[in-house]
């Protein structure tokens, strides 16, 4: 059976599987859960494939790696990618109601305590019959870099996306945490300069990382300006070692997620705000997803990603506003990012 086939067989059971590739890999993997999961039936460490939310009081999704078929594919690189641009159709209600949000979460920081707060903005679009691992094919081909994904859950419906960020791997002990945030468009050149809003917008990120996980003896990389598609952001590496006795992953991740490249600083009142005043559900965008297993993860944070249900897909983009954010740029900002799902669609 081919990977279509499996992917066909699944959606029609209503049976949790997922396909993805890993930046730089050509081979994906697919897991494909054979039968429905009895609740309470496996161990809390026992290896998955992890979908989780932004809102870590929601529940995760996974899928248990015992239970499942795995797959291993050659992605299609060759794949015709079209290069027609996309035709903006900015919707007028939905940059008003962006430019205000992201003017109020400028007051906010103003006035209070907050220093940093993630807006977001959910993009919905008719797509007719959309064949799912056509689109994944797509994006493999169009983002080498991103770790690209296809997930379907019957409790989540479809999410794809090409991801730029690692949360964290875990390799013997060793982790390695990425801070990445601050975004230009990419003009054919890496060697740019970043304003003083967007230095200390990455800055925040790898603080907070640094604050969160200085008893793991860190290392904390130069920053340095990394391509994601037709886009630009700053990055640094954080590297660390889980010592025996200390807390396992799962701990080390609620005591990161979500960092400030995703809610904001300090986190819960980022989370309140945004929880408070973004007019939609962020349900697992700006989540995380991967594998969980003891001794070696690989999770990514879920950005450039939509939502399909049906003919209809939802396409979820956000930045980092501060106290000096333009609510124009930043609304230009998240119609850049748009583009990343736009292009494969
Ligand atoms: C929240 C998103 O991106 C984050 C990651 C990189 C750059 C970001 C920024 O420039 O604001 C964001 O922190 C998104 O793509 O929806």
């Amino acid at each position: 059976m081919s990977i279509s086939n499996f992917i066909d067989e699944n959606l029609k059971k209503e049976l949790p599987f997922v396909v993805f590739r890993k930046g730089e890999h050509s081979k994906g993997i697919g897991y494909f859960q054979k039968e429905p999961e009895n609740e309470g039936s496996f161990e809390l460490d026992a290896p998955r494939f992890v979908f989780a939310p932004f809102n870590n009081e929601h529940e995760s999704l996974s899928i248990l790696l015992q239970n499942a078929k795995k797959e291993v594919f050659d992605t299609e690189t060759n794949l015709e990618i079209s290069k027609k641009q996309i035709v903006e159709e900015t919707i007028v209600s939905e940059r008003e109601y962006h430019v205000n949000l992201v003017r109020k979460g400028i007051d906010s920081i103003k006035g209070s305590d907050l220093r940093k707060v993630v807006l977001a903005r959910k993009e919905q679009k008719e797509v007719g019959d959309l064949d799912p691992f056509i689109t994944f094919q797509k994006m493999c081909a169009r983002y080498p870099n991103a770790f690209v994904y296809l997930w379907y859950h019957p409790n989540s419906n479809i999410w794809m996306g090409a991801t730029p960020e690692r949360l964290i791997a875990l390799k013997n002990n060793k982790f390695d945490v990425m801070a990445l945030a601050a975004t230009q468009e990419y003009t054919n050149t890496l060697e740019v300069s970043w304003g003083t809003k967007e230095r200390e917008e990455h800055q925040f990120v790898v603080d907070y990382i640094s604050d969160k996980i200085n008893d793991f003896n860190i290392e904390v990389s130069k920053t340095y300006t990394v391509k994601a598609g037709s886009l630009l952001h700053l990055r640094a590496d954080i590297e660390g070692e889980i010592s025996k006795d200390s807390e396992g992953l799962e701990a080390l991740i609620n005591r990161l997620h979500p960092t400030p490249a995703t809610c904001g600083l300090p986190k819960e009142l980022a989370k309140d705000f945004i929880l408070n005043n973004e007019n939609f559900n962020r349900e697992f965008y700006t989540g995380f997803l991967g594998e969980l297993r003891p001794g070696t993860s690989d999770l990514y944070v879920n950005l450039r990603c939509m939502k399909v249900e049906g003919t209809k897909v939802s396409i979820f983009v956000g930045g980092g506003v501060t106290k000096d954010s333009d609510s124009e740029k930043e609304w230009l900002e998240t119609v850049a990012k748009a583009k990343v799902m736009r292009n494969v669609l």
